[in-house]
């Protein structure tokens, strides 16, 4: 994203947790290990060490970890009296017994209810932004202001930014996009044609919809980018790790060798059982994400998970 800020016109701090990945960033003046060929602009500079600082100085933060960071960065911004943005897609894993997992905007009131934060989402591979092509994203918060200064420092001639006020809309678009997404894989991975996958797509947006406005998330939200527009990109795009994760199980690879093998975080793995878990608690009927997290945990071989779908009972669409 730091990329992507810059034609905007704005100086971006990039923080790395490791000094040697900021040194090589910093002399290459690319992110060679994560996306190589693409150079950084000139005012993008490397950062390392005490983040507080930077933070300090920031007309904006944005925290681009997996979620299962996103908590102990939120702990640390917690003071912070720039706005944050959060770019994770998932459900935090439960974090004690018998308590469900929790949204990112929900482990942000837990742990630093006064910061003025939101979440930056939508369709968006990163290697896409970071190449100047077209995309399209949206910023949402209940704060404003946020909003605001992500329209400020990022809109420009090929990223646009809409505001949007539904953070649960949003998150749960974001999250169970992913979840689906390994669904697909695993479709296209066994050959199961073009129809399978449309219909894949389709009920599974219903069940993110389903889930989302038993959450509190507006309807309308669903039919936007980070709902149909982020499903379509991820469930169909091969840039996609967590739709790789599912091609992978097709080939009878197990999950951690799918893991493994992607050298990044595919949130679906990690939240399917959270999305599981809250469709649950909420009397939520979510077919495909149960199938995902039964094949995820190994109580479903991938040669059973078609039939698993396709003997429910009829009902109406
Ligand atoms: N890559 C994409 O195309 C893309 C696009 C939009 C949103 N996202 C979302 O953004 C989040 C991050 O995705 P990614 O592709 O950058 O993941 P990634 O697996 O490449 O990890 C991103 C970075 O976070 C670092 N990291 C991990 N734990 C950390 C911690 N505790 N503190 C600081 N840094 C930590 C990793 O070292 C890595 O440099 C995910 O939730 C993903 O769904 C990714
Ligand atoms: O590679 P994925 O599956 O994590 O998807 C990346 C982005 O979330 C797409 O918008």
């Amino acid at each position: 994203m730091g990329a992507a800020a810059h034609p905007a016109g704005h100086t971006v701090q990039l923080w790395a947790r490791d000094a040697a990945q900021a040194q090589a960033m910093r002399t290459a003046r690319e992110n060679t290990r994560y996306l190589g060929g693409i150079a950084f602009p000139p005012r993008l500079v490397v950062i390392d060490g005490d983040v507080m600082p930077a933070v300090a100085q920031a007309d904006l933060v944005i925290v681009a970890t997996p979620m299962a960071a996103l908590r102990e960065w939120l702990q640390r911004l917690a003071q912070s009296t720039a706005p944050v943005a959060w770019l994770s897609k998932g459900f935090e894993a439960a974090t004690a017994p018998g308590l469900p997992g929790l949204m990112a905007h929900e482990v942000c009131a837990a742990v630093a209810p006064q910061l003025r934060a939101g979440v930056f989402s939508g369709p968006s591979f990163a290697l896409e932004v970071a190449r100047q092509q077209p995309t399209a994203l949206v910023a949402a918060s209940s704060h404003a202001a946020v909003s605001e200064a992500l329209v400020a420092a990022f809109h420009s001639s090929h990223v646009r930014v809409y505001a949007s006020s539904d953070i649960v809309g949003v998150e749960v678009g974001g999250a169970v996009k992913n979840v689906l997404a390994i669904a697909t894989g695993l479709c296209d991975g066994l050959q199961l044609g073009l129809n399978a996958r449309a219909a894949l797509i389709t009920r599974g947006l219903a069940e993110m919809t389903r889930l989302g406005m038993a959450l509190g998330a507006q309807g309308k939200t669903f039919m936007g980018l980070s709902g149909l527009g982020d499903l379509v990109l991820t469930a169909t795009g091969d840039l996609s790790r967590n739709r790789k994760v599912g091609l992978l199980l097709a080939q009878g690879q197990t999950l951690d060798q799918a893991v493994q093998s992607l050298g990044h975080v595919a949130e679906g793995v990690y939240s399917a059982r959270t999305v599981w878990q809250r469709a649950q608690l909420l009397g939520v009927e979510m077919p495909i994400s149960e199938t995902v997290v039964a094949l995820l945990d190994g109580r479903l071989h991938v040669s059973e998970a078609v039939r698993h779908l396709m003997e429910r009972d009829p009902k109406g669409e």
